[in-house]
Order: C-alpha cells, then sequence, then structure tokens
C-alpha cells in the first residue's frame, strides 16, 4: 500500500484514515457521475486525472480545474487508483484499452451491472471493486455501497477516497444490483415522487415556489426524524394520521393506487435490467475478443 502514496511516512492518519492529498486517482469516463466524483476527491486534496472522448468535455473539465485528457493509459499510468464510469456499453472498448496497463493496480468500478467476474477477466491482475454511489454525492451526501474482493489489500484506501462523496456500505456483490435500483437510481425516482407532490400542491392553489419549499423541506425533515428517533416509518404515519382527519383521506387514495406495489415492481425490474446489462456486456465483450482473432 505504502508504494502507492509514494514516499509520503504519514500514510495512516488517526482513525484509520489515509492521508489522500498524496494520491493521484484516474477517472475514466468522467461524464455526470464521473465528474461529480471528480469534484469530491479533489475538495478532499486528491489529484484527478479525468478523461472522456470529446473536446467538449474535455475542455469542460479543464474549465473546472482537473487535469483531463482522453488517453485512458497515459491516465492509467500515473495513477495509483483507477476508477471506471463510462456507461456499461461503452466498457469494452475502454477495458480494451487499459486491460494491458492496470495490473498491481486498485480498480473501482461504479458501472452498473458488470461483476466483479468480467471486470477481472478484463482487466487481468488488478485488484477490482465495485461501487455504487450516486448522484448526492454533489452534496457529499452519496450513499455508496462497495463491493470489495476477497482478500483485498487496498480496501481502506478505497472506503477513504469514496467517503469523500458521502457515506459508504460494504455489501456482497449479490446485494449490488438491488443497490443499485435503491440508492444509484434512487434519487431519480425520489425526484418524480417530489415532482409529483409539487404538481398536487400546484392542484391545491400553492404558489409554485412556495409549493417547492413545502415539498422539500417535508422531504428532508421526515428523513431527518427517521434518521434521528428510533422510529418505524409506518410508526411515524400514524403519529400525523387522525382518525376521521384530513391524512386518512390521502392515505386512502394512495393506497387505492398502488403506490408501494408500484415501488416495489419499479425496484424489481430496475434490479433485474442491472442483472440483465451484465449478461448483454459480457456477450458483447466475448464478440470483441472473438473479432480481434484471439483463441
Ligand atoms: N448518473 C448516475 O447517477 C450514476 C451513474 N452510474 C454509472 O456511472 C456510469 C456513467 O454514467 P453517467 O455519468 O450517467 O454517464 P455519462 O454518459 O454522463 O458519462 C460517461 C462518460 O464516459 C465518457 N467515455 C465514454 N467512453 C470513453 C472512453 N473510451 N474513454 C474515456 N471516456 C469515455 C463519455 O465521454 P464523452 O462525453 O466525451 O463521450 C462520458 O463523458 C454508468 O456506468 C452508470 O451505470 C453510477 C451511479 C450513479
Ligand atoms: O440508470 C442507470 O443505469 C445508472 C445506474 C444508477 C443510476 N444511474
Amino acid at each position: 500500500m505504502q508504494s502507492l502514496l509514494g514516499h509520503q511516512p504519514a500514510l495512516v492518519l488517526k482513525g484509520c484514515r489515509f492521508r489522500l492529498s498524496n494520491l493521484t486517482v484516474a477517472i475514466l469516463g468522467a461524464g455526470k457521475i464521473g465528474s461529480i466524483m471528480a469534484r469530491s476527491f479533489s475538495d478532499c486534496g486528491i489529484h484527478v486525472i479525468a478523461t472522456a472522448r470529446s473536446r467538449e468535455r474535455i475542455e469542460k473539465l479543464r474549465m473546472q480545474g482537473f487535469e483531463a485528457t482522453s488517453d485512458n493509459v497515459y491516465a492509467v499510468e500515473k495513477a495509483s487508483v483507477v476508477f471506471i464510469s463510462v456507461k456499461p456499453y461503452q466498457y469494452p472498448a475502454l477495458a480494451w484499452q487499459i486491460g494491458g496497463h492496470v495490473s498491481g493496480k486498485p480498480v473501482v468500478s461504479v458501472m452498473a451491472g458488470i461483476p466483479l467476474r468480467v471486470l477481472r477477466k478484463t482487466l487481468p491482475g488488478a485488484e477490482v471493486y465495485r461501487a455504487m454511489p450516486n448522484l448526492n454525492a454533489a452534496v457529499k451526501r452519496s450513499a455508496t455501497g462497495l463491493v470489495a474482493p476477497s482478500n483485498a489489500q487496498y480496501k481502506e484506501l478505497i472506503k477513504s477516497i469514496l467517503s469523500c462523496m458521502g457515506s459508504v456500505y460494504e455489501l456482497p456483490e449479490q446485494l449490488i444490483d438491488a443497490w443499485t435500483a435503491v440508492a444509484g437510481s434512487g434519487p431519480a425516482i425520489i425526484a418524480e415522487f417530489i415532482d409529483s407532490m409539487i404538481l398536487a400542491a400546484l392542484a391545491v392553489g400553492i404558489p409554485r415556489d412556495l409549493a417547492y419549499d413545502a415539498v422539500l423541506e417535508s422531504i428532508i425533515g421526515t428523513a431527518e426524524y427517521l434518521r434521528t428517533r428510533p422510529v418505524h416509518p409506518a410508526q411515524l404515519r400514524d403519529e400525523v394520521t387522525t382518525p376521521g382527519g384530513t391524512t386518512i383521506m390521502a392515505l386512502k387514495i394512495i393506497e387505492g393506487k398502488g403506490m408501494k406495489s408500484a415501488l416495489i415492481d419499479a425496484v424489481e425490474k430496475a434490479t433485474a435490467r442491472a442483472r440483465k446489462l451484465a449478461r448483454e456486456i459480457e456477450e458483447r465483450i466475448e464478440e470483441q475478443h472473438e473479432n480481434s482473432g484471439a483463441s
């Protein structure tokens, strides 16, 4: 581990945290989530080399103050830790480029669906991890799931880097697709709910800016309440619901229209999609392998 961080002596800090400012991290595919990761890591003092394909994106990353390039191999060779944040279907081409340059390095994929098995096969000799952050990393509130390989050498370092985006939860690999559906996609699902509540507020005559505040503050407050008190959501609901009052009228409609079952179905479908992605990407990698004439 020492070798990753150059010659700086104080590797392990109090509380088992690492001196991240000694570290160079490559983020391959710094698009929407990758550039948020770049900002979070950079705010922790990490030197980030971000990559993208298009000139526009590289220029944008440079304007944000990052070292940016289209040269993935350069980024991998310069970095001690590599993050991969291209879209899953973009991964086979990227793996083809960098596969011969990652041996001995920790490589963390934040791509939905792609299993450790496939990462190991395409990144020979690397210590591969899967992580699933979410967009809330932009406000340092990501709930990031982490899958580490067995006998991981760099796990504490990777956790420290990921914690620059918020909370980190270590998971067995069989839960990461479900985590992707709940926490990775979570901000989109919750944003749909917020949008619906704002429309509902408009429908009953609350002006738009007030509607936005009413909904957001209620959501943040409810999350804070549940986070800080030992109360089950159903108990909170009961505390709000006056017999014969207003809340029960709303709850009756929600129950009748099947909001809970819609959400359960939605998360199941998103989880299944992540699993299917794994098969699709593996097929593409095999095709690429065959087309290259390899045996
Ligand atoms: N968006 C989200 O909230 C989350 C996404 N993820 C995962 O992160 C990944 C990225 O998602 P997202 O950020 O939304 O997607 P984006 O399309 O915004 O980002 C992907 C980036 O990868 C770049 N790219 C593609 N191929 C290469 C290559 N060969 N070399 C260098 N750069 C390349 C693209 O560059 P260019 O723009 O120049 O084409 C683009 O900027 C996905 O795998 C997704 O599953 C995980 C958690 C949350
Ligand atoms: O929609 C997706 O596939 C990615 C994974 C989690 C969030 N966005």
